[in-house]
């Protein structure tokens, strides 16, 4: 995809001119390797090129109906296309991936409001790979690939949400039809929230309550047709719709859906994990939490979107503030850049090492659940419990940070950050979401925060601990003794880990106070408070220990010019976070007023260094102007330009007078009141 062509306002231009390192070797490295970015800049030209998109309309000033209905159509001719070169490419499952996860970025910029189809081509298709046995597989995943059918996932029901165990929908079995019975209770039965269930899929999992022989085996995934394959009309008993305007996602066609009496065949149930015989009886899984697995897959899926969205809005705010003029330093001189106030560094500079420590994150944790699921399929589980509880606690402080990150990124763009032009309210719409969906933040930090008090009662007791929680012992050997703080990256690390024992042991010894007079489950609750406040600090520890791992990695790889951007990017991530959390570490690590002094001194320094280089990395994010799509963060840096074209497209200023004067204003004005 090419730069766009128009002359590039000259601060943005001296600021490229002064990048010490290579820009390229940068994208590479955020892309997985040259060839990946060659793939990735031929699939966005491939699809954002298309005429048929017309992406020249701006759906923000559509009405809810049509811009879900142009949302639909943008996609179907993205879909068409897939398929398309897919065959090009040779038609193979690799393929397939490659061109989805080129599409991530592409679909944002196709559909800024939400994809009506995400869902199908995510935990659809995902739940029929992981969840089926071999002939369920060879049934449906051509009819999924295909898109032959269209589907969701539909869990989620009006009364519950996070608490899964008491969904309430029913699929009651009858051994002597085969069939299952499914069923709405009760109001707070009705599914609520799937993503694109509203009016645009015919088939839907649906997490119900499974009755057999008289008694209930908890909840179970069914494949079920929800409309008819031609008409599109809801199928008997089924009652369906949109669940109306939201904060955000406006085109995702999120969805209602109550059963009364609808009939599934038995070769529906998703058989991989727990067992239905003919005859009705039920066979557990070897791990009831084996249901749970799409939603894991998602979390991990996540935090590179979490990275993205960071990386996107600070490159939005970055160019901004290289551009921006305003306030003299000394008060002769002419308005500098805004982000020659120390304050705007502060804003953007540790938002950009976020990405980057992210993303980091994400390939270590994508490489994690690849190993973690291989051995799930030859029968050992041992390590789900760790997974779930990193995939939890890092798809929170990743979206919860992300969320903060991009609201900050618009504060730091003034006023004109408040346009939607701007392009940062989508992605803060789509970053609130995520701190929502596929397990709200407070509830998955509560769940990663069990796996922490179990992980201390086992180093108390002497047992044995995975590898990301081995500080714990680090924690228990010092004896009550605090850590003693030396400023050093591996320095900040221990600080951290010290500051998630602490926080650990606080909450345990809450808890363990408690119990003598309340039961487990009470005195949890009330620990709670200090149980996510330890989770959060373990998955700040699990960033800062895998950018370390990690960006050291990197550094032996690449130039050392952009080895040295590397190494300011990983400080800059240590320093802020411990000057973030200074509350929690000196509560448990021995750090004196002069240290705190020395590394607000080095935040000082870091940000001088990275002041030349930042603009390189974002570039090196190497979001093309479609795909930013902002007034204020594209390319060429002409925002006042790009701003008051923008201006002209409203819908207003396409007549001198609205019809309004006519009509009220200027009988309103005339009448002397
Ligand atoms: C190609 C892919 C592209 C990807 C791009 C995708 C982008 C998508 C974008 C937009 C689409 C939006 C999609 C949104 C979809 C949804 O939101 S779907 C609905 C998601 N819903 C949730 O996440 C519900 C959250 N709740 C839960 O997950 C569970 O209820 C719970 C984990 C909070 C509790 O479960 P429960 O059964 O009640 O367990 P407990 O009795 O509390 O016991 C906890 C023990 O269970 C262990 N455990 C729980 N889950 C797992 C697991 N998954 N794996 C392993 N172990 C698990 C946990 O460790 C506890 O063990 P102990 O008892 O030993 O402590
Ligand atoms: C944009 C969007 C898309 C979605 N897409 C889908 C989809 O495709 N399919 C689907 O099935 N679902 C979907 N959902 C639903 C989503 O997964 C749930 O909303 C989410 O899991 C939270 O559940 P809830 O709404 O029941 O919140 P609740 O659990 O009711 O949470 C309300 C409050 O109670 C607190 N709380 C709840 N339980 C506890 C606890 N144990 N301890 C402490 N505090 C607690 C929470 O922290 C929160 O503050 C979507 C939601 C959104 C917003």
């Amino acid at each position: 995809m090419s730069k766009n062509l128009s002359i590039v306002n000259k601060d943005l231009k001296e600021e490229r001119d002064k990048i010490n390192f290579n820009v390229e070797e940068f994208t590479n490295w955020f892309y997985g390797g040259a060839e990946k970015v060659k793939e990735k800049k031929y699939i966005e030209n491939y699809f954002l090129s298309d005429k048929d998109l017309n992406l020249e309309l701006d759906t923000s000033y559509l009405s809810y109906k049509d811009k879900y209905e142009e949302a639909v159509r943008r996609s179907i001719v993205v879909y068409k296309k897939l398929y398309k070169l897919h065959n090009e490419m040779g038609g193979t499952h690799e393929d397939f991936v490659k061109i989805m996860e080129n599409l991530r970025f592409t679909m944002g910029a196709i559909n800024p409001e939400g994809n009506p189809f995400v869902l199908h081509f995510s935990m659809f298709a995902l739940t029929i790979m992981n969840m089926t046995n071999d002939e369920q597989k060879a049934e449906w995943l051509p009819r999924i690939f295909n898109c032959n059918i269209l589907g969701t996932y539909a869990q989620t029901e009006l009364g519950h949400g996070t608490y899964i165990q008491r969904l309430e929908t029913t699929a009651t079995y009858d051994p002597k039809t085969k069939e299952f019975t499914l069923n709405s209770p009760t109001l707070t039965s009705y599914k609520w929230w799937p993503g694109n269930l509203g009016h645009t899929v015919d088939h839907a999992i649906v997490m119900a309550q499974l009755y057999s022989q008289g008694k209930c085996h908890g909840i179970q995934p069914f494949i079920v047709q929800l409309r008819d394959s031609e008409t599109h009309k809801p199928l008997p008993g089924i009652d369906i719709g949109d669940i109306g305007n939201k904060v955000g996602f406006q085109t995702v066609n999120n969805g209602f859906l109550g059963f009364k009496n609808v009939k599934v065949p038995y070769k529906n149930m998703l058989m991989k994990n727990s067992k239905l015989l003919e005859d009705g009886t039920f066979i557990k899984p070897k791990n009831a939490k084996l249901n749970y697995g799409t939603m894991v897959i998602i979390r991990v899926h996540m935090i590179i979107d979490a990275a993205c969205r960071i990386a996107k809005a600070t490159t939005i705010a970055l160019r901004y503030s290289l551009v921006r003029r305003q306030s003299p330093i000394n008060p002769n001189e002419i308005e500098p850049k805004i982000i020659e106030h120390i304050t705007q560094q502060n804003k953007i500079f540790p938002g950009i090492a976020k990405a980057v420590v992210f993303k980091c994150m994400a390939d270590y944790l994508t490489k994690l659940h690849l190993s973690i699921t291989q051995e799930g399929n030859t029968g050992n589980l041992a390590r789900m419990p760790e997974l779930h509880a990193l995939s939890c606690c890092l798809k929170a402080v990743c979206t919860n940070e992300d969320a903060k990150t991009v609201e900050v990124c618009r504060l730091s763009c003034g006023g004109h950050g408040f346009l939607r032009s701007a392009g940062l309210d989508d992605v803060y719409r789509n970053s609130t979401a995520a701190q929502t969906y596929e397990g709200e933040n407070t509830v998955m930090l509560l769940q990663a925060a069990r796996f922490l008090i179990k992980s201390f009662n086992e180093a108390r007791n002497g047992g044995s601990l995975t590898e990301g929680v081995k500080y714990l012992f680090d924690f228990i050997g010092r004896n009550g003794k605090r850590e003693i703080f030396d400023n050093s990256i591996n320095g900040i690390l221990r600080a951290i880990q010290a500051a998630a024992a602490g926080r650990t042991y606080i909450a345990w010894k809450h808890i363990e106070d408690d119990k003598r007079h309340n039961s487990i489950e009470v005195a949890t609750n009330l620990a709670g408070v200090h149980l996510t406040k330890a989770a959060e600090l373990h998955g700040y520890v699990c960033l800062l220990q895998v950018g370390i791992e990690e960006i050291e990695k990197i550094i032996r790889n690449v130039s050392p010019a952009l080895g040295l951007v590397f190494k300011n990017i990983l400080e800059l991530f240590a320093v802020d976070l411990i000057l973030n959390k200074i509350g929690d570490v000196i509560q448990h690590v021995d750090i004196s007023n002069e240290d705190i002094e020395k590394l607000e001194k080095q935040m000082e320094t870091l940000f001088k260094f990275f002041r030349t280089s930042a603009i390189g990395v974002v570039d090196g994010f190497d979001f093309s102007d479609p795909i930013i799509d902002s007034t204020l963060g594209s390319y060429d840096g002409n925002v006042y330009e790009n701003l008051i074209n923008a201006a002209r497209k409203s819908p207003l200023n396409q007549e001198d007078v609205n019809r309004t004067f006519h009509l009220y204003i200027k009988p309103f004005m005339k009448s002397n009141l």
